[in-house]
């Protein structure tokens, strides 16, 4: 802190992954690069989502098209899936990618890599026109040694990530990520351009008192999902009934999850038994964050992270937050 009460040595993330780096004495930088793709994608797509009112950015594509999930794209949807490609390409380390918005994995097999990059480039796009929170989810994964770069490279369980987080374009923008150990949150100075360190080492209290989840859908929940809700609303004598909290953009009710505590639940019910969320993209890094805040992350059953997808655009349901409510439901299977 200087004099004049200004903080001159300022934690970034770019500052903290060249610390990072200096760790691995073997590390070539490539990751560096990746994220540091990453954050450009991330202030990018800020910088249009703040004046997507004004430079008419909001609403469809305008096209027939739907993305490989049956989902009509907006524009700002197309826009951020450019700009992240872009960016991670442009960083020369990234091999594979799986994005919401491309039907197939985009492969290079001209040597560069060591990377692997899932993302869902704008999450929430339904809250876009109303100027709610959104963001965008990504997950990063490394080839094996030897491994050729290929869609089916990409189908592997959650547990094997080496970073998972999400953008949160709020009231302000939060970049939160995880390497595995530990959760950290940046947010993005305006005026700086850079993500400052702003809330080191998330942990999720072990329980809340909150619940998360689109009632509309109750008439076609199973039973370990209305049973459990029903609890929660209706609890033993002398305790107090969670309140109910749903933005309808997993990264800004997992945002809050991770703060508060409580669950986000997106079960699999009659209607859609796999429920709604992507398993690469969606659910993976987030389930990676949860973990590594101390929270617990469930397909119902057992840790989501152990999920083995066999296609890129797969679904599961998912049961996010702090660790003994999770196991409660999960108890309820
Ligand atoms: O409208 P529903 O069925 O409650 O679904 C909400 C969920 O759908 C999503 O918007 C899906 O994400 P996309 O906007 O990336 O398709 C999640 O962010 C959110 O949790
Ligand atoms: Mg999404
Ligand atoms: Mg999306």
């Amino acid at each position: 802190m200087s004099q004049f009460n200004v903080d001159t040595n300022l934690i970034t993330l770019t500052r903290h992954m060249i610390h990072e780096q200096k760790q691995h004495p073997n590390a070539k930088g490539d990751f560096t690069l990746v994220l540091a793709s990453i954050q450009l994608g991330c202030k990018f797509v800020t910088s249009l989502v703040r004046r997507a009112g004004i430079a008419k950015l909001n609403g469809t594509a305008g096209t027939a098209d739907t993305n490989a999930s049956g989902e009509t794209q907006k524009k700002l949807d197309v826009l951020a899936d450019e700009i992240f490609i872009n960016a991670l390409a442009s960083s020369g380390k990234v091999a594979v990618m799986v994005s919401e918005e491309q039907e197939k994995a985009i492969v290079y097999e001209d040597g560069r890599g060591p990377y692997i990059v899932v993302f869902d480039p704008l999450d929430g796009s339904s809250n876009i026109d109303a100027g709610v929170s959104i963001g965008t989810i990504f997950g990063v994964y490394q080839l094996h040694d030897g491994e050729k770069p290929s869609e089916e490279a990409a189908l592997r369980p959650g547990r094997e990530l080496v970073c998972g987080g999400y953008c949160m374009y709020g009231s302000s923008t939060n970049l939160v990520l995880s390497f595995g150990n530990g959760v950290h949150g940046y947010t993005l100075d305006p005026t700086l351009g850079e993500f400052v360190l702003t809330h080191e080492n998330i942990r999720i209290p072990s329980r809340g008192k909150i619940y998360s989840i689109n009632e509309g859908n109750s008439i076609y929940w199973e039973k370990q999902t209305s049973q459990w809700v029903n609890g929660v609303k209706n609890p033993e004598k002398g305790k107090s009934p969670y309140s109910l909290r749903y933005i309808g953009s997993m990264v800004a009710d997992i945002h809050r999850t991770l703060l508060y505590g409580g669950v986000f639940l997106y079960p699999g019910d009659s209607k859609s038994p796999k429920g709604k969320l992507r398993v690469l993209y969606e659910v993976f890094p987030m389930s990676f964050l949860i973990e590594a805040a101390g929270g617990r992350a469930s397909n119902g059953k057992h840790s989501a992270l152990d999920i083995v997808p066999k296609s890129i655009h797969e679904r599961s349901p998912v049961f996010l937050g702090s660790k003994e409510d999770i196991e409660d439901i999960e108890k309820l299977a």
